[in-house]
């Protein structure tokens, strides 16, 4: 793929989203997300997951893309839920 300097990264949406997460801005689903409480956000990365394997069985590659990048999002909203960084995951890549 060629490198584009628009495209996110996991690193740069988790800034973003940790950004969000402090100031709070109006209209903001990850903030909506966090207020929601972990048990909103496991069941919302549980559905993500689910439609990641369906869509690995049944969909197009694009299609899969994008329901991946749902599940790193929701991931994301459950390490800032819990107030992880991304070290306290990566340490054990
Ligand atoms: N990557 C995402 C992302 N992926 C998924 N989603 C949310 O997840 C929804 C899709 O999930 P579903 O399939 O469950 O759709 P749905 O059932 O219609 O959603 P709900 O009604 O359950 O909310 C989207 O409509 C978004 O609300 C995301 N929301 C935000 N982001 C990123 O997070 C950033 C901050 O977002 P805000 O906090 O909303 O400003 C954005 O700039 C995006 O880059």
């Amino acid at each position: 793929m060629r490198a584009s300097v628009n495209v996110k990264t996991f690193d740069g949406l988790f800034e973003e989203l940790s950004t969000k997460a402090r100031d709070r801005p109006e209209g903001s689903g990850t903030v909506a997300a966090l207020d929601a409480g972990v048990h909103a956000q496991g069941k919302k990365v549980l559905e993500e997951a689910g439609e990641v394997w369906l869509a690995a069985e049944h969909e197009t590659d694009d299609k899969l893309a994008e329901e991946i990048s749902q599940l790193l999002y929701r991931t994301q909203v459950i390490m800032l839920g819990r107030g992880l960084t991304l070290e306290d995951v990566y340490k054990y890549l």
